[in-house]
């Protein structure tokens, strides 16, 4: 079995994944400021024989899990940022400064549909972009809906976007703070997504499919405009791409990746763009 770990600011996602049939028997997520327990957290570490990991915690949650896992596990895998990696050239400075969800992310991204925008909507939301041909160019980064709430510091932190809502609702002008709140926060998050994706296209001159993931991604979705699909698992195919280990991955495929539809045509995100110019 082989055990995928994404350790994020807010929560660790764990995923067992069965080596023989590539299928994936369970998963599951723990808070990541909370002390982890194996055993009680995750599912019996006997079965596992590898782990492969993405982490942007603190380096000292990193160092542990990984001292207690070679301990129990043969083969440990810890992802990092690099210059180069499956044709993709990292648009950073100093790569290894990339938060390594958003290298996993963009990587996953190209072996799937080439050139991209890859969105993860978590703590924080980033929006990164790798050109055909795989020059990443870089990214953005903007706090996440959670962060946003908090920032605001309004009483209102206890009571989340419910997930299901609709976005014509959650773009309305709210009639009760609660709401104001989540609203504006929504429309901040969607309209900065949409705008940014059209202004990189337009300075790059081409039209890229777009993908989202995190925490987030669900509701999010509901509220970006441009044609994307939601891929739950992009951080972890990121891991698959970087470390195959089960046949299916050696083939380059990557668990639940979906169906990316086509970009609209870059005539129409420039006209959109001008159009949002005038008002
Ligand atoms: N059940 C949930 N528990 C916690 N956060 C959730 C949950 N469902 C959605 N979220 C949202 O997802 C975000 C965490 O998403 P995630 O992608 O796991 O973040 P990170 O990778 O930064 O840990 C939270 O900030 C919150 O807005
Ligand atoms: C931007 C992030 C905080 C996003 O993390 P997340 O919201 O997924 O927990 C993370 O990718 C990170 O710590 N990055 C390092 C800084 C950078 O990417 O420039
Ligand atoms: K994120």
């Amino acid at each position: 079995m082989i055990l995928d770990l994404d350790i994020g600011n807010t929560l660790s996602k764990w995923r067992l994944k069965e080596t023989q049939s590539s299928e994936i028997r369970s998963r599951g997520a723990v808070w990541t400021r909370e002390e982890w327990r194996p055993g009680a957290d995750i599912p019996d570490l006997d079965v596992v024989e590898s782990v492969r990991i993405s982490s942007v915690a603190r380096a000292a949650v990193l160092d542990e899990t990984v001292n207690l896992l070679r301990h129990r596990v043969p083969h440990v895998y810890v992802a990092r940022s690099t210059r180069e990696a499956l044709g993709v050239v990292n648009g950073y400075d100093e790569p290894g400064r990339l938060g390594v969800d958003r290298w996993m992310g963009a990587l996953a991204g190209y072996q799937l549909v080439g050139g991209c925008c890859a969105v993860d909507c978590g703590s924080a939301i980033t929006v990164d972009f790798v050109l055909p041909g795989g020059s990443h160019l870089g990214g953005y980064i903007i706090p996440g809906l959670r962060l946003m709430k908090e920032s605001l510091k309004l009483g209102t932190r206890n009571v989340a976007i419910d997930p299901e809502s609709e976005a014509e609702e959650l773009l309305e002008p709210g009639r009760r703070t609660v709401e104001a709140v989540n609203h504006g926060i929504y429309m901040a998050a969607v309209s900065a997504i949409n705008r940014i994706y059209s202004e990189v296209c337009d300075q790059q001159g081409v039209a890229l499919p777009m993908l989202l993931t995190g925490g987030d991604a669900r509701v999010v979705s509901r509220g970006v405009q441009v044609p994307h699909a939601v891929w739950p698992d992009m951080v972890y195919g990121g891991l698959e791409a970087c470390f195959p280990l089960t046949l299916a991955e050696r083939a380059g495929k990557m668990s639940g990746a979906p169906n990316v539809p086509e970009p609209v045509s870059l005539e129409k995100i420039r006209a959109g763009l001008a159009f949002s110019m005038l008002l």
